[in-house]
């Protein structure tokens, strides 16, 4: 089944709460992004953001974490109740601890990695993850071209799931839209995080009853 998630950096952020009351019937959950400035060359605010958005919704919520040294935060994101951490692999040289830390919280765990990052890099920690979100653009900005060769990742992700004889989750963040979202599910995704293509989108009400449910 695939779902839609709206990643919030793509909101007008002085009319965060109807941006979301009129996306939040069609898409499933919300992404919002942590930056720090030096991990990736975009700030946002973190917790206090968060919690501002529960207070919004009961959507579901993804908090990507874009900084550097992850693991100082986990603790404190435990006091959310989000449904999902999702951690580079170019952040930390600890993964499988941040990792093993999320989800002795029962937290959804994914690791993510950026465009020019080899999937090998992940490999290691595949058996222990919920996901694996594949980024199609290099992080930090919403309204960004999707990075074709991100479909090639999408599909050996799928392939691994054989492989490792899993069924996690692959999600795929940057530049999907309604014109390439069908490409995108084919390769083998079934998360699509979406900025623009969910808070930008006039006819959203059509991608989500074309998509949700495939
Ligand atoms: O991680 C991201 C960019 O770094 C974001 O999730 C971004 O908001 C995606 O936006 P769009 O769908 O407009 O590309």
């Amino acid at each position: 089944m695939t779902k839609l998630s709206g990643s919030i950096l793509a909101a007008d952020f002085l009319n965060l709460k109807s941006e979301i009351k009129r996306v939040e019937n069609y898409i499933d959950e919300l992404h919002i992004d942590v930056m720090d400035g030096h991990f990736v060359p975009n700030l946002t605010f973190g917790f206090p953001l968060i919690k501002a958005v529960k207070n919004i919704t009961d959507l579901p919520i993804d908090v990507h974490l874009m900084v550097t040294n992850p693991e100082f935060h986990i603790d404190k994101l435990l006091d959310f109740d989000i449904q999902r951490i999702t951690v580079h692999i170019e952040s930390t040289v600890h993964i499988h601890r941040a990792i093993t830390k999320i989800k002795e919280n029962n937290i959804e765990a994914f690791v993510t990695l950026n465009p020019g990052t080899p999937l090998v890099l992940i490999e290691e920690v595949i058996p222990y993850v919920d996901g694996v979100l594949v980024m199609s653009v290099n992080p930090g900005f919403s309204g960004q071209k999707f990075i074709a060769k991100s479909i090639e990742k999408i599909k050996t992700l799928n392939n691994w799931k054989q492989k490792y004889g899993m069924n996690y989750s692959i999600a795929v963040d940057g530049g999907v839209n309604s014109s390439n979202a069908d490409v995108v599910v084919s390769a083998g995704a079934n998360i699509l995080i979406m900025g623009y293509g969910i808070f930008k989108n006039p006819d959203l009400e059509n991608l989500s009853s074309q998509l949700r449910g495939k």
